[in-house]
Parts: structure tokens; C-alpha cells; sequence
């Protein structure tokens, strides 16, 4: 999967996935039918969508059918509603409704995702009053921003420094996992200037990370084993952080 959470926004197979899934997971048979027969007839539209994308194309549907005088069937209209639904995603949970940073803000737009996935309404905002959450979901459902906002959001209101050391360590059970995950933090954080972003993985060079880590690092990404390594090498500056 690529890096470039931007760029997943459009082409993004996994998203479908989530929704394919969503779709087998609680659409009754029959209604399972009639939606493959209405995805037939958009093949002409994109079939890369996210939820906000989703929401755009439903609402670019009800438009042209309006044009065309044509009148417009109830089941349709509510066609958003019933996909929220299946998703668990009120119309509340935009993204213009969470409270953070101006910082923060600013990443959240340049995603330019309308409105937050299940995962993501039910546990940020819990993260950000600050109680823990343990949360679960499928692949592709959004989770990645699920930690990485509250992780960038907490740190930055307390005024976070590189001097402060290391804020929040996410660790991944594989390295390309890790890789992305740094690539969504780094976005977040990227107009939070005390807030740098540091990836400890297997096969790469354990000189570059140490040099890194004795930077400061207010976000570490790792993988388990490396990480280790860097306590057992690297045991003061870490504990210091
Ligand atoms: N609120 C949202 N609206 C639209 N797209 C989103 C939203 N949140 C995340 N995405 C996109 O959905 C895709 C999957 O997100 P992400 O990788 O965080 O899922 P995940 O649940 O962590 O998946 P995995 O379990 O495979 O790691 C990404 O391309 C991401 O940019």
C-alpha cells in the first residue's frame, strides 16, 4: 500500500475492500443484488471511493437525475444515509467537528476527507479528552489516523519540543507497516514544528536511526526487534526521552 495517504484518497483498492466488505457484511441478499445491478450501471464512475469521494458521487447522481427532469426516487436520495448506516458514520462525525490544533487542522484538510470512519469518530475524541482506548476494526477502516491524530494532537498541546524527547512510540508487527505509518504521522505532524517523526526498523541502518533518535525524536515508529536493539545499544538517550 502506498505512503501517500493523499494519494490512497483517490486510488485506493483497500477502500473499496471496506466497503465490499461493509456492504457483504450487512446488506441483506437481495438488497446485495439490486447494489451489484446499480454498480453495474456507474461503471462509468470511478469505482475508486472513499467515503467523502462516495458522498460527492451520490450527490453528483442526485444532480444529473435532477437535470434530466427526472424525478428522484426516495431509496436513492437516502442511498448516503443508508451507507453511513451500514457504516456506523453519523452525520456529525465530520472532520470540521473535532476539536484540534489549527496545526493539526491544517493537515486534516490537506487530506481533504469530509468525514471520519467508524474507527476513527469512535475513539479520537475519546483519545483526545484523555482516557485510553483500546480499539479494533477491519483492514482499510481508517485506523492508522485513529492513534496518529491523538498522538500528534496531545503532544502538541503540551507544547511539545524536540528538547522533550520522544512523546508517543507506535510500534508495528512488520516494517512496511511501520514505513506507512510514519508517512501518515510525518503528515499530521508536518506543521508542528517541535513534533519530528522517527521510523526504528529491521534492515535499516542502525547508525542513520541512532543519529536520529539522539536528535529527538516526539514520534518513534518502530518495529519490535529494532527497537530493542536501540534500548539495549542506545539504553541512556532513550530512557532520558
Ligand atoms: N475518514 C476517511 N475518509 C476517507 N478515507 C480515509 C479516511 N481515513 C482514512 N482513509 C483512507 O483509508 C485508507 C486506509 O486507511 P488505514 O491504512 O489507516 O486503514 P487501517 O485500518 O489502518 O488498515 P490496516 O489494518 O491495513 O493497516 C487510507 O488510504 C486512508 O488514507
Amino acid at each position: 500500500m502506498s505512503v501517500d495517504v493523499a494519494s490512497k484518497k483517490t486510488i485506493n483498492p483497500k477502500k473499496r475492500k471496506l466497503e465490499d466488505i461493509a456492504e457483504n457484511d450487512n446488506a441483506p441478499k437481495a438488497k446485495k443484488v439490486k447494489q451489484e445491478k446499480e454498480e453495474d450501471e456507474d461503471n462509468s464512475e470511478s469505482q475508486q471511493v472513499t467515503n467523502g469521494s462516495k458522498a460527492k458521487k451520490n450527490e453528483k447522481k442526485g444532480n444529473e437525475k435532477k437535470a434530466n427532469g427526472k424525478k428522484v426516487d426516495k431509496e436513492e436520495t437516502s442511498e448516503q444515509d443508508e451507507e453511513d448506516e451500514k457504516l456506523k458514520i453519523p452525520a456529525e462525525a465530520q472532520w470540521s467537528n473535532l476539536q484540534v490544533s489549527s496545526d493539526t487542522r491544517k493537515a486534516i484538510d490537506k487530506l481533504g476527507f469530509e468525514r471520519m470512519t467508524e474507527i476513527q469518530y469512535k475513539a479520537i475524541p475519546h483519545v483526545l479528552a484523555g482516557s485510553d482506548v483500546a480499539g479494533a476494526a477491519k483492514t482499510g477502516s481508517g485506523k492508522t489516523l485513529s492513534f496518529v491524530i491523538p498522538a500528534v494532537e496531545l503532544m502538541a498541546k503540551d507544547n511539545w519540543t524536540r528538547e522533550k524527547g520522544t512523546g508517543a512510540i507506535i510500534i508495528a508487527p512488520t516494517r512496511e507497516l511501520a514505513i506507512q505509518i510514519k508517512g501518515v504521522a510525518q503528515q499530521m505532524a508536518q506543521f508542528h514544528r517541535g513534533i519530528r517523526v522517527g521510523l526504528v526498523i529491521g534492515g535499516a541502518s542502525r547508525y542513520a536511526e541512532a543519529q536520529i533518535l539522539k536528535m529527538g525524536c516526539g514520534i518513534i515508529v518502530a518495529t519490535p526487534g529494532r527497537l530493542v536493539d536501540h534500548l539495549e545499544v542506545n539504553l541512556n538517550y532513550l530512557l532520558q526521552n
